[in-house]
């Protein structure tokens, strides 16, 4: 049997500095740390959702399948208990209703 790890709001919520970098898409813990580089839409929204459930912005820009299906390479454990949320990040005082207008940077040359 393989053993899932859980993790906690208040755990993953201290992942969201450019050391450690967790993030939260349907209820799954993902460590993006190295992806952070890599990732086709820029580091600046991994960062801006690091420690947060992502679930919604990941899902609002309409992720391909191989996006999804990269997800599983970074999978470190199950959300257990509550989602992680912006309010506990020291710049998520306007964070609240925000949602994510800041992730539309196609370029519209
Ligand atoms: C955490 C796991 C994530 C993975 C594995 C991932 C993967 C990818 C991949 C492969 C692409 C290229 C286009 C595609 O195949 O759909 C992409 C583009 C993009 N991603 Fe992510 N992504 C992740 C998280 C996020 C998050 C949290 C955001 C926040 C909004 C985001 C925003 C974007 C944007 C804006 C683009 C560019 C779309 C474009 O220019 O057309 N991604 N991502």
């Amino acid at each position: 049997m393989s053993e899932v790890k859980t993790f906690t709001a208040d755990e993953i919520e201290k992942h969201c500095t450019r050391d450690s970098i967790w993030i939260v898409v349907h209820d799954k813990v993902y460590d993006v740390t190295k992806f952070l580089d890599e990732h086709p839409g820029g580091e600046e929204v991994i960062l801006e959702n690091a420690g947060i459930d992502a679930t919604e912005a990941f899902e609002d820009i309409g992720h391909s399948e191989d996006a999804r299906s990269m997800l599983k390479d970074y999978f470190i454990g199950d959300l257990e208990g509550k989602a992680p949320t912006t309010a506990s990040h020291e710049n998520g005082a306007d964070a609240a209703g925000d949602k994510h207008d800041h992730v539309r940077t196609k370029q519209n040359k």
